[in-house]
């Protein structure tokens, strides 16, 4: 069954047509990878799956409902994670404190700034986060400030503040971008783990490595349009996509 369902989405920008007339369906429980070259219109896609844009024509359907109109944090509660290009995290406080707010936000839609910290006396939500944190391996660092933390280890706290909302769909942008080979590897394990409870992810990705260690699916998008949707061994000797994707280079 398709948790995600786009149909017919067009986005233009001005007179760049940045997708058009996209069509895709992801099936629950599966890692579907969303790749293509630079500026083929991947994230303009994923900023359509959160309420980031909005499609001119076409729709975006997940788990039975319009996604369309809806604000972020809405699509957050209705359950979507999203982990960004760049870990967007709380530098400033306390890996649990991280934790907790994504809880919060997912629970209550939003947390009050000032008195946030009141929250230490909700009990089931830090214990939430703390049993997250040592799911990831974190547990050992909940009271150190984030922004102190190494970028794959930033990353796995950002993987944490999704999962302690026990997304129905996660999305990843770039999971391993700027990782070296160990933080990658480590990485890939990682998700393959959660994808193993049944988790159901879009990966948008340029590490070919990453794409076919995790992708049930792939789906190829070139100028804004879908060219190939398909099993990763059939993606890899589609001659169109690897004129497209790479000028005629083998994937
Ligand atoms: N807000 C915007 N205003 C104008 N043009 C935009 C905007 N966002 C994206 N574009 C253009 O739309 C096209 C698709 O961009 P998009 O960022 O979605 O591609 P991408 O596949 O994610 O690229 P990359 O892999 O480099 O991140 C590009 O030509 C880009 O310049």
């Amino acid at each position: 069954m398709a948790i995600l369902s786009v149909r017919n989405v067009n986005k233009n920008f001005g007179g760049l047509a940045a997708l058009a007339d996209v069509n895709l369906k992801v099936e629950e429980g599966m890692v579907h990878a969303i790749i293509g070259p630079n500026g083929a219109g991947k994230s303009t896609l994923l900023n359509c799956f959160v309420g980031r844009l909005d499609p001119d024509t076409g729709s975006v359907d997940f788990d039975g409902t319009s996604l369309l109109g809806l604000k972020p944090h809405e699509i957050n509660q209705a359950g979507i994670s999203r982990v960004f290009q760049t870990p967007e995290i709380f530098g400033e406080l306390t890996l649990v404190e991280n934790v907790m707010i994504s809880a919060f936000a997912k629970r209550d839609g939003a947390f009050k700034l000032n008195g946030w910290r009141e929250v230490w006396r909700a009990q089931d939500i830090h214990g939430l986060a703390m049993e997250t944190l040592s799911d990831l391996g974190l547990a050992g660092f909940s009271l150190n400030n984030a922004g102190q933390l190494s970028r794959g280890d930033k990353r796995r706290l950002e993987l944490a503040m999704c999962l302690v909302q026990k997304p129905k769909l996660l999305l990843l942008d770039e999971p391993t971008a700027g990782m070296a080979r160990a933080d990658t590897n480590r990485t890939i394990s990682l998700l393959k783990e959660i994808a193993g409870r049944g988790i159901t992810m879009i990966v948008i990705e340029h590490d070919m490595h990453v794409v076919f260690s995790l992708a049930d699916r792939i789906s190829v998008l070139s100028q804004g349009t879908i060219i190939a949707e398909d099993l990763p061994e059939k993606i890899k000797g589609n001659p169109r996509v690897q004129e497209a994707y790479l000028g005629g280079a083998h994937l």
